[in-house]
Formats: C-alpha cells, structure tokens, sequence
C-alpha cells in the first residue's frame, strides 16, 4: 500500500491594482519596514515547514517583481504570471498553472498579498484545525461592533443582529480539485469560501486575530507597520 500524503500548498494572489489605496505601485509593493510589502507574508509561508510550495499570482504586466531579490526567501517560491482581471480569475488562473504539480486531494492556502502581518502561529493554528475537516477552511474573526443596515442616503434602516457573524481573512484552505470546481462555477466571489458555499458546503471557521489585518486604505500601512514592529517574535 502507498504511504500518500497531501501536500500544501500556498497560492498568493498579487495581481490587483490596488484602486482604495490611491498608490503610485499595486499597494503589494508598497515599501513596509523597507521590505515590499508582499514579502512580509512570502517570508512566512516560504518558512514554515507545513508549507511545500508557495506560488505567487502575478498581473501578466507586472513590472515590478523582477526589480527585487527574491532568493533569500529560499527554492519554494514560484511566480505566475497568470493574474486575471478580478481576485477569483487571479486565484483560479494560478490554480489551473500549478495543475501539474498538484494531486487532487493537496491542500491550497490562498492568501492575499495584501495582508502583511500573517504570523506562522496563523498558519499554524489554520492547517491543525483544518487538518481533519472534510470541507476545509479559513481564519476568521468574530464582529465585535454592533452593526447597522443602511439606507443610500446612510441613515440606519435596523440594527442587525451581529451573533453568528465573523469577518472573513485568509488564508482559506481547501482541496486543489474541490476548490479549483467551486472557483469555475462561482467566478464572482470576493473569497474562495464563498465559491465552495455555493456549492453547498460548509467551510469550517478558525478564530485568528484582527492583526492579519488587509491593506486596503493608506491608513492600513500605518496600522500594519505597527503590528509588524510590536511583534513578539
Ligand atoms: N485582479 C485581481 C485583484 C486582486 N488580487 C489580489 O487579491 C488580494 C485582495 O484584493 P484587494 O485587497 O481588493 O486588492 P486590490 O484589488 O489590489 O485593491 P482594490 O480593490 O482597492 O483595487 C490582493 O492581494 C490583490 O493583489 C488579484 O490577485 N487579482
Ligand atoms: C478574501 C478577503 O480578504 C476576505 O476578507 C477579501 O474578501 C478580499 O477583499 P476584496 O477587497 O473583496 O478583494
């Protein structure tokens, strides 16, 4: 009998424009703690051993990732040129690239470029807790404002009930042939759990921490400098 274990596999969509930020540069490249900003998590999925590969999604015009020095992040690092004009096209154009490489039931973690402060304890506590789920899953965390429903002219409509309720982060782990389905039959998705509910399954949560926070307006790079500079390590 085959001694079979799946791989994993890290798949980094970075071929977004970053429209919010208001950038000279796709805000991945935005220099954090004089490192572009995309490295910060490339350092820590190339790192840590619970990752086999780390494939980085490209814009077919970029023209910034070959002004950087990439080696010291080590042989697991693999770019794609192969970005699509929305993140869902990004991520399922990086998944049919690595299509080769890949055994239907390998593990894919998709994460954003765009959120530097992933640490390897998030990494960590997403692949155990995922470890054993049929479906796979994501880190999240649990809102902890009260939340209101608003009319176009912004004023409240009601108070909605925030029990239940968590804001999805990644990465999101799921199987390279299950989520390489769902992404092909649901293309308009902010995040790949939503492709796999609309499949009608049901991924698992795993609590993270507002931390793994996303670089999408200029006031983020502040926030995320100052959670990348008070780290414990
Ligand atoms: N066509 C796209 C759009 C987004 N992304 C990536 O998806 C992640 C999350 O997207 P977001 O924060 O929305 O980034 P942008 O699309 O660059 O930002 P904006 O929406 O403000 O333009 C980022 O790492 C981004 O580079 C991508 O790979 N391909
Ligand atoms: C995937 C994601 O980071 C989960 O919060 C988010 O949906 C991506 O953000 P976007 O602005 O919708 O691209």
């Amino acid at each position: 009998m085959t001694n079979f274990k799946p791989k994993r596999f890290a798949l980094v969509p970075a071929a977004g424009i970053g429209s919010r930020m208001g950038g000279e540069r796709p805000k991945q490249y935005l220099t954090l703690l004089g490192r572009p900003l995309i490295q910060h998590s490339l350092s820590v999925l190339c790192a840590t051993p619970l990752i086999d590969k780390v494939f980085v999604v490209l814009s077919v015009a970029d023209r910034e990732w070959g002004r950087y020095d990439w080696s010291t992040l080590g042989p697991k690092l693999t770019p794609l040129f192969c970005g699509g004009a929305s993140r869902a096209d990004s991520v399922l154009g990086g998944l049919r690239a690595i299509s080769n490489q890949t055994e239907q039931s390998d593990w894919v973690l998709v994460h954003d470029a765009a959120r530097p402060c992933l640490a390897p304890w998030h990494v960590e506590k997403l692949v155990r807790e995922v470890a054993n789920e049929e479906v796979g899953g994501l880190l999240a965390v649990p809102v902890a404002d009260t939340l209101k429903l608003a009319d176009v002219q912004q004023h409240v409509i009601r108070t909605v009930p925030r029990d239940s309720l968590w804001q999805a982060q990644t990465p999101q782990m799921f199987r390279y042939v299950m989520l390489r389905r769902a992404l092909e039959a649901a293309r308009e998705v902010t995040d790949e759990a939503s492709a796999i509910e609309a499949a009608g399954l049901h991924p698992r949560l795993v609590q993270g921490d507002a931390t793994n926070l996303k670089v999408t307006y200029p006031l983020d790079l502040h926030l995320a400098e100052w959670i990348l500079r008070n780290r414990e390590e």
